[in-house]
């Protein structure tokens, strides 16, 4: 098996950050969160999970960079302090050996500029933190790029029921791929023990189940009305927060993921797609951008040749992808 290492290390690294998370979702207080300068939301699991993250990466391969959503500069304020120390604490929980500084320095490592030569890691510490506030899904998101191709990804999801067909199963799984090795579920309990996954073989779109992002500022759901409904299907896409959607379509609990640009300039992030995107090709599956081309990890931290995403079981790919492409911007 290829990057065997790696795959343990980044397995182990968020599963401890997905420990993180859930522990301070329930009952997170005001000076547990912030808005950062583009008034999107982070809290101290946002930082705590990159901090155990990143520093667990540095340990292990200390040469490898990692392009990382968060970084420290609004911790190092001195109004930020309660923030801050609250940071730390959460992350000595779980690493007692991590300090004020080293928690910094990990953040810190995220900086990188990502492109199409040797081979880096990214993180999205907390994939969907405002379905985190509200107490919903969100992701732990890790994946590693090697000459501007992803090949390995690791997604931790907290509150996602083991078994898709019974939501009242135990909640927490980590999904799992390394480039042409397929794609495994474990619980988040027992990370060892990894079940192979597979995309849904529906091949009508009529019949395909559609999911979408929560926040309509971050998805356009009049248009996905629209392609639902030239697609012959009346039921309009069910909605859920970050890359568990990537997971969703990979375990065959739905078959498409849209995600439709609502403004012009927005860039889609390398670290809100790698991870789900190797899971989901690895589990069969199809992906491209709202214009059917592929997407591109090697130009820096954002997707900014693409725009938007359509993420398909196999069969219904090409339906899908031309009625994105005929319902226009
Ligand atoms: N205008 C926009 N269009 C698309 N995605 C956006 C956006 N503004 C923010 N996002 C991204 O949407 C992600 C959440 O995805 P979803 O909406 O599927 O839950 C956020 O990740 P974070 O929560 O890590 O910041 C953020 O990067
Ligand atoms: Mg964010
Ligand atoms: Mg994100
Ligand atoms: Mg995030």
């Amino acid at each position: 098996m290829s990057f065997e290492q790696e795959l343990n290390i980044a397995k182990e690294a968020v599963r401890k950050a997905s420990l993180l998370c859930a522990a301070a979702q329930h009952g997170l207080i005001d000076s547990e969160k912030h808005d950062k300068a583009d008034k999107s939301p982070v809290t101290v699991a946002d930082y705590g999970a990159q901090a155990l993250v990143l520093s667990s990466l540095a340990t292990a391969f200390p040469e490898d960079p990692a392009v990382g959503e968060e970084d420290s500069s609004d911790l190092r304020k001195p109004e930020n302090a309660e923030l801050f120390s609250k940071v730390v604490e959460y992350a000595q929980k779980i690493d007692s050996e991590l300090d004020a500084d080293s928690v910094l320095a990990a953040i810190d490592r995220g900086n990188h500029e990502g492109g199409s030569t040797g081979r880096f890691w990214t993180l999205d510490p907390i994939d969907g933190t405002k379905g985190f506030l509200r107490g919903e899904q969100y992701a732990v998101a890790l994946a590693l790029i090697e000459n501007g191709e992803v090949v390995l990804g690791v997604l931790g999801c907290p509150n996602l029921p083991v078994d898709p067909a019974n939501p009242n199963s135990e909640k927490g799984c980590i999904l799992y791929a390394v480039k042409g090795e397929g794609a495994f579920q474990a619980p988040l309990s027992d990370i060892g023990t990894g079940k192979s996954i597979s995309t849904d073989s529906v091949s009508d779109p009529a019949k395909a189940v559609f999911c979408e992002s929560v926040e309509s500022g971050h998805t356009a759901h009049g248009r996905s009305a629209q392609i639902t409904e030239a697609l012959g299907t009346a039921v309009e896409p069910f909605r859920m927060d970050s890359q568990c959607k990537y997971a969703a379509v990979s375990r065959g609990q739905a078959s498409v993921y849209l995600r439709l640009p609502t403004r012009p300039g927005y860039e889609e992030k390398i670290w809100d797609h790698a991870a789900g995107y190797i899971v989901l090709l690895e589990a069969g599956g199809k992906i491209c951008d709202t214009l059917g081309s592929p997407l591109d990890f090697s130009i820096g931290r954002t997707l900014k040749e693409n725009k938007g995403i359509v993420a398909t079981s196999p069969r219904v790919y090409e339906p899908v992808v031309k009625a994105v492409v005929a319902s226009g911007q």
